[in-house]
């Protein structure tokens, strides 16, 4: 993960956010086990919907920022953040999803609404966000979760996905990959480069899967016992299939 404040030229940065606070965005909803929740007091559009150029300009300079050839696809999407967060989770999940770089854009200062980042095995960090810093990481291996926002005003960010080639990497957990690790360390350092730790993952963090269902966007008895049940599920299965 890396983090670079006075990312963008600040008068861009300043538009990107007019762009944010004029947009027409809709209640974000999230897939979880089956079923379909609303995530409480997060707003989105997608950038291509708005066809703003200050927004093409902003992701010219991520492009750049990043390392994204002119070739990477890219998505862009605005956030209004009124209250809840984001449960635990990575961009890029599995195939069919190709993104591979992720880059969050805060355009709001806060001491709430953090971005908690869980790289595999290390300590966890916690990003505040604040007007133009720009978080990148790898999609494919960073988990990631946002605390819930408490400030009085809306919390805006824009988040820029850009793909990779094809995704024709390994996607399932064999034995020969858990039996080959000479020591503890070359298991940790594998798992921590590669997408196949999202497989242990829900295992792995268990409890930040939970806490930040509960406590950042379970606000609803009925639907956080659905989404801890379909998270346990998920868990269980992961630890029976890498034994
Ligand atoms: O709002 C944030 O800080 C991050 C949002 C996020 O993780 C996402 O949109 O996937
Ligand atoms: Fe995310």
């Amino acid at each position: 993960m890396k983090c670079k404040d006075d990312a963008l030229d600040a008068d861009l940065a300043a538009e990107v956010l007019e762009v944010c606070r004029r947009a027409r965005m809709r209640q974000h909803v999230f897939e979880f086990g089956g079923r379909v929740f609303p995530k409480p007091g997060i707003f989105e559009v997608e950038g291509q919907e708005i066809n703003e150029p200050a927004l093409e300009r902003a992701e010219a300079a991520v492009r750049i920022i990043v390392g994204a050839g002119p070739d990477a696809a890219a998505a862009v999407k605005l956030q209004r953040n009124t209250g809840g967060g984001f449960p635990a989770h990575y961009d890029n999940a599995g195939p069919p999803s190709r993104r591979a770089v992720t880059a969050i854009l805060y355009l709001t200062d806060g001491d709430s609404g953090m971005l908690e980042i869980f790289e595999f095995l290390k300590p966890p960090v916690r990003v505040a966000p604040r007007f133009n810093r720009l978080v990148v990481f790898a999609s494919d291996r960073c988990l990631h979760a946002v605390t819930r926002w408490r400030e009085p005003t809306p919390r805006y960010a824009v988040t820029f996905w850009f793909d990779g080639r094809a995704a024709s990497e390994e996607i399932v957990l064999t034995k020969s990959h858990l039996s080959g690790f000479p020591t503890w360390d070359d298991a940790v350092a594998f798992f921590q480069e590669s997408p196949l730790q999202r497989v242990i993952s829900r295992a792995v963090y268990d409890d930040e899967y939970e806490t930040s269902l509960r406590e950042y966007c379970g606000f609803r008895e009925d639907h956080l016992a659905h989404m801890l049940e379909a998270h346990r599920r998920s868990g269980t299965a992961a630890a029976a299939c890498s034994r």
